[in-house]
């Protein structure tokens, strides 16, 4: 572990950086077919990019400020927030550095509003809603013109409102406790996303990495006016295997907490996940069965499920 991260510290491979910001970003037009072909390069690659994308370097400072005043509150008021569903809700501090809550429909007031702010405080407190909320929405907003834009690389544009009307962004936030010292330290043990897109940011204190094709670990430093891009293993499977979910892990040094966000754009419970017939013929086999994300979660809870099935979704749905 110490070796490969001392080896990421010194490759000097960085993610590819692409321009998302542009006015005119509209279905067809020009500046839209060029990011296309940048994004599936960039996927093809790596499973991941960065995405500039302006109008989130102002969302910076009130986001990081809401976040440090909802792990700032009392163990006991955190632990009110509670789900019925699993991988929901308030997880940690888990020894010795993390802590994240999880929101599902992060991108509906009422939801954010009901389930989540006033359990926390009761009294109300709008701007912390509000900050939440012109997250999930700008970066929701953002994943929709990615996914097109993959669906459009594939010839499968026809797919896109059946993926949108059973999408469901779930946001997580997460604060990593400073480990004190300049040793890195697991902050995330190294997964692949098992949902269908992730966007993530964060505050400056990096320590994200990305695994390459060739094993090699990427430091990633973003830009505060970006995102980081990532594909997770749900469309990958849907793609038949076509994109790759890029292995990642986070690493901390130094005494500053890191706090990121990310929007996990997930398939609701009840929706199939299935290959389409375009994908699949003589020389492309079918790879994956169709399945609920849901299902698949309940399943996947186990720590039992978790040692089985190894790689977890391609494990779990493999032909
Ligand atoms: O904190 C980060 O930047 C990444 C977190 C992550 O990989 C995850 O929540 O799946
Ligand atoms: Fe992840």
């Amino acid at each position: 572990m110490t070796k490969s991260a001392e080896m990421s510290s010194e490759t000097p491979v960085r993610l590819p950086v692409i321009d998302s910001s542009k006015q005119d970003l509209k279905p067809g037009s020009a500046d839209w077919e060029l990011v296309k072909v940048q994004v599936r390069q960039a996927l093809q690659e790596y499973g991941c990019f960065e995405a500039l994308f302006d109008k989130v370097l102002e969302l910076g400072k009130p986001l990081i400020g809401a976040l440090e005043e909802l792990f700032d509150l009392p163990l006991q008021t955190k632990t009110r927030y509670v789900s019925e569903k699993v991988f929901r809700g308030y997880y940690g501090p888990k020894a010795p550095l993390h802590e994240s809550m999880v929101i599902d429909e992060a991108n509906v007031a009422e939801n954010v509003e009901q389930r989540l702010t006033n359990i926390l405080w009761p009294q109300g407190n709008s701007s912390f809603s509000e900050t939440l909320l012109s997250f999930s929405s700008l970066a929701s907003g953002l994943e929709k013109t990615i996914r097109r834009m993959i669906l459009e690389s594939f010839g499968l544009e026809k797919y896109m409102d059946k993926h949108m009307e059973s999408t469901n962004y779930i946001l997580r936030v997460m604060k990593y406790e400073g480990p004190h010292t300049s040793e890195p330290t697991i902050g995330a043990r190294a997964h692949s996303d098992q949902n269908m897109v992730t966007l993530l940011h964060q505050n400056e204190v990096n320590g994200l990495e990305i695994q390459t094709k060739d094993g090699e670990w990427i430091n990633v430093k973003p830009s505060p006016a970006s995102f980081i891009v990532m594909i997770g293993e749900s469309l990958s499977v849907w793609l038949n295997g076509r994109l790759p979910s890029p292995y990642h892990r986070v690493m901390i040094t130094g005494n500053k907490a890191r706090y990121s966000s990310g929007l996990f754009a997930t398939t609701k419970g009840g929706y199939k996940v299935k290959v389409p017939e375009e994908l699949v013929d003589e020389e492309n086999p079918l790879l994956f069965k169709p399945f609920d994300y849901e299902e698949f979660l309940e399943f996947y809870s186990t720590e039992a499920a978790r040692g089985a099935l190894g790689s977890g979704l391609k494990a779990y749905c493999s032909v």
